[in-house]
């Protein structure tokens, strides 16, 4: 076990390390010297104490890791998660299996653990995650994560007969902010603007780019009165920025928004949601923008 090429460490039944082999040395910074013979085997993982994958399978304690795989024939146990490797310095993503080894009269005499390091394709699989639903400009949600979230809170809403509501915001003048300032120049007051909207939600919120200088906000279990409420503190958050913008009519760059709410129901769906704060969108535009409207 010593030479093996994978991290391999075992404890014994008081939950003291046996063995801790050269490959486990490397990946944790952590020398057998130092740890063989001692039950203090966490502190290479966590900053916290907290018990290893082995020292589950000691306890019986199998059903304790959120996410771990576990195998009730022979005892096994599989998770992976991000650790603190505190000697390291730097998190890594570890993926363990523990398996418990038994004496001739079935009696668990020691558990075995196995490490991999699997930092590089998790932040490879969260980049990919990242690119696959954050908008490249704002850092926000895309439209293909928006959509996704108002189809499963429409269905959330649905059953637990809570009311869904969703604000359309659009920057106003923005062609000619645009025209003023250039492209890049709007591009940074899109930036601006994106974390105006977000600094305003609370957690269980979406916002979202929608499309070009439109952003989409989902409101969970949050009535008409309630979405008119974050609309009005959105709208004043942006128009307290003092943007300059020398071509619209109030010298500083304003939004609209449109707000609507639904009760989810099995005759009505999502787009209509959408299509009600469109309108009342469009009417705040009409009304002389720098306004939030509600559907009449
Ligand atoms: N800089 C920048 N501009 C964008 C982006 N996406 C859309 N736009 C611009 O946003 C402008 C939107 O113009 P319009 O739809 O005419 O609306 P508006 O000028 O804001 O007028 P109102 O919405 O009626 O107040 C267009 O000129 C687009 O080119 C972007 O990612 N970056």
């Amino acid at each position: 076990m010593e030479m093996l090429a994978i991290p391999v460490f075992v404890l014994d039944t008081d939950s003291r390390v046996m063995i801790w082999n050269r490959a486990c040395e490397r990946l944790t910074g952590v020398q057998a010297a130092e740890i063989v013979g001692t039950d203090q085997h966490w502190r290479t993982f966590y900053e916290q104490r907290q018990p290893t994958l082995a020292d589950l399978v000691l306890q019986n304690r199998l059903d304790d890791i959120p996410h771990a795989c576990h195998d009730a024939v022979h005892g096994n146990l599989s998770a992976e998660s991000w650790c603190d490797m505190p000697r390291l310095g730097r998190r890594r993503y570890l993926a363990a299996d523990a398996s418990p080894i038994f004496d001739e009269r079935g009696t668990m005499s020691a558990v075995v653990e196995t490490l991999r390091d699997q930092t590089d394709e998790k932040l490879a699989q969260i980049a990919l995650q990242q690119l696959a639903t954050r908008d490249g400009l704002t850092g926000l949600a895309n439209r293909r994560c928006f959509d996704e979230t108002l189809h499963a809170e429409w269905a959330r809403a649905l059953r637990q007969k809570q009311p869904l509501s969703l604000l359309m915001v659009d920057v106003d003048n923005f062609k000619a902010y645009n025209d003023a300032n250039g492209h890049l120049g709007g591009d940074e007051c899109l930036k601006r603007i994106a974390t105006a909207v977000a600094s305003e939600m609370r957690v269980n919120d979406l916002v979202a780019r929608y499309g070009g200088e439109e952003f989409a906000v989902i409101l969970p279990n949050q009535s008409l009165k309630g979405a008119a409420a974050v609309a009005e503190r959105i709208r004043c958050r942006v128009e307290r920025m003092q943007v300059p913008h020398r071509l619209a009519p109030t010298q500083h760059v304003t939004v609209s928004i449109g707000a609507a709410t639904a009760i989810a129901g099995p005759d009505n769906d999502a787009s209509q949601l959408i299509a009600i704060a469109d309108a009342a969108l469009y009417r705040a535009k009409h009304l002389g923008r720098n306004r939030i409207s509600l559907p009449v």
